[in-house]
C-alpha cells in the first residue's frame, strides 16, 4: 500500500494514520520469542523517510515503540490532544532499536531523549508539541487535520525534514552529561542492562554520523534482544496483564463484582503481618476478631496492636479505637466473620 502510494504520481504527499483511534503501540512483543514474520520495521522506516513526497503522520490514541519509531520516520507528526507517546522499549529489556534512538536526540535535543528513552515515559501531546517531538496539536479530526496539511504541503519538497539528516543539536560539555546520566542510570538501573545501553546509543547519535549511529543501535540491541533480562521484561509485561484477569472458581471477577461492606473480620495468626493487617482493618473501621493460639505471641501481639493503633490515632488526631479488637486463643470459635485470614 505505502510502495503504491509512494509511486503513484497523481499521489503528492501521504498520511499514515492508525485504526480504532490509535495509531500503533509498537511491535507485538509476542512475536520477540520467535522468527520474525512480516517486513523488517527498519527499511520500511527508511523507505518513507526517503519518499519524495511529504509524509505526515495521524498520531491518536498511542504512539510507542516502534510506532513512534515509525512516525519519526515521517516528515511531518500531527498528534490528538489526547494522544500519548514515547519509547518504552527500556520496560521490556530493549531500546528503540528501528532508529529511534538515533532519530529521537536528532529531533529534540540529547538531554530530553535520554529522558524519554531510558525511563520510558509516556509524554502527553502537550508536552510532545513542547518538546518539538511532533509539529502540531489538534482536538479535532486527527486524521482530517492531518489529510488538510497533508495536501498543504504536497508541493514542498520533504528533504529538509529527513530527522536522519539533521545534526544533532549541540550540547556545551556532552562529555559531563553523559558521564553525569550514566551515573545516575546505573544506580537507578540496579544491574538492568537496557538503560545503560539506551545511553550508550543516544550517546552514539550525538557523536557519529546517521549510518554508523545506526550501526552501533543494531549492536546494542542484538546484544539485548536475547538476554535473559528482556526474556524476563517481557514475561512481565504479559504476567501483570493476566493479574488482572483473574476470577474466582464461580466466575466471579474483580472487575465485574460489586463491592461488599465489610463490616467484622478475623485475622488468625498474630506475626508480624497479622498485626499490622489488623491494625489496617480496625483504622478502617472494621471490627476484629484477633486470633493467636500461641499465649506469648498473644501477649506481645496485644501489646504491639494497641500501641499501633495509639501511634496511628495521635497522629490523625483521633481517639484510638481500641473497642474495635477483641482477641482469642482459642481456634475453635472462629466467627463468621465477613472476611477471614491470615498471614
Ligand atoms: C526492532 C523492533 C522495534 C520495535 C519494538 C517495539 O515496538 S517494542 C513494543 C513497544 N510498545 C510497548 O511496550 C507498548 C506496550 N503496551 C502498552 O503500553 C499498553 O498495552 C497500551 C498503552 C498499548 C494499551 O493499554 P491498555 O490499558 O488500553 O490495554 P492493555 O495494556 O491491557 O493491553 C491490551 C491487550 O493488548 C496486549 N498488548 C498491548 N501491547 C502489546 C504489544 N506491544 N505486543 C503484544 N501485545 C500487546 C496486552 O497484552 C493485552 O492483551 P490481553 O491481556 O487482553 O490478552
Amino acid at each position: 500500500m505505502m510502495d503504491k502510494a509512494l509511486s503513484d504520481r497523481k499521489v503528492k504527499s501521504v498520511v499514515i494514520c492508525g485504526h480504532n483511534g490509535k495509531f500503533c503501540g509498537g511491535a507485538d512483543i509476542r512475536e520477540f520469542s520467535s522468527p520474525l514474520t512480516g517486513p523488517l520495521l527498519i527499511p520500511v522506516i527508511q523507505g518513507v523517510e526517503s519518499a519524495a513526497k511529504p509524509v505526515v503522520a495521524a498520531i491518536e490514541g498511542v504512539a510507542l515503540g516502534g510506532g513512534l519509531e515509525l512516525a519519526l520516520g515521517c516528515h511531518y507528526r500531527i498528534a490528538n490532544s489526547k494522544a500519548r507517546l514515547g519509547l518504552p522499549e527500556v520496560h521490556l529489556g530493549l531500546l528503540p532499536g528501528a532508529g529511534g534512538s538515533q532519530r529521537l536526540p536528532r529531533l529534540i535535543g540529547v538531554p530530553a531523549a535520554l529522558d524519554l528513552i531510558t525511563t520510558g515515559r509516556h509524554v502527553t501531546a502537550a508536552e510532545a508539541l513542547q518538546l518539538g517531538l511532533v509539529d502540531r496539536v489538534t482536538d479535532r479530526n486527527t486524521v482530517d487535520e492531518a489529510v488538510k496539511f497533508a495536501l498543504s504541503v504536497a508541493d514542498q519538497s520533504p528533504q529538509s525534514r529527513r530527522i536522519s539528516t539533521f545534526p544533532c543539536p549541540r550540547h556545551p560539555d556532552l562529555d559531563a552529561l553523559f558521564e553525569d546520566v550514566m551515573q545516575r542510570v546505573r544506580q537507578r538501573a540496579r544491574g538492568a542492562l537496557a538503560p545503560v545501553a539506551c545511553v550508550r546509543a543516544v550517546r552514539a547519535a550525538a557523536t557519529l554520523p546517521f549510518p554508523q549511529g545506526m550501526e552501533r543501535e543494531r549492536e546494542l540491541m542484538a546484544t539485548l534482544f536475547t538476554s535473559g533480562q528482556a526474556r524476563a521484561q517481557q514475561y512481565h509485561f504479559f504476567a501483570q496483564r493476566a493479574v488482572g484477569r483473574w476470577s474466582m472458581p464461580s466466575g466471579a471477577r474483580w472487575d465485574k463484582t460489586k463491592p461488599v461492606a465489610v463490616h467484622k473480620a478475623m485475622v488468625i495468626g498474630l506475626g508480624t503481618m497479622g498485626r499490622g493487617i489488623a491494625v489496617a482493618l480496625v483504622q478502617a473501621g472494621v471490627s476484629v476478631v484477633a486470633m493467636e493460639t500461641n499465649e506469648k505471641q498473644l501477649t506481645d501481639a496485644k501489646q504491639a496492636i494497641s500501641s499501633m493503633l495509639e501511634r496511628g490515632a495521635k497522629r490523625r488526631g483521633v481517639a484510638p479505637a481500641l473497642d474495635k479488637i477483641r482477641y482469642s486463643s482459642d481456634h475453635s470459635r472462629r466467627s463468621r466473620s465477613a472476611l477471614t485470614g491470615g498471614p
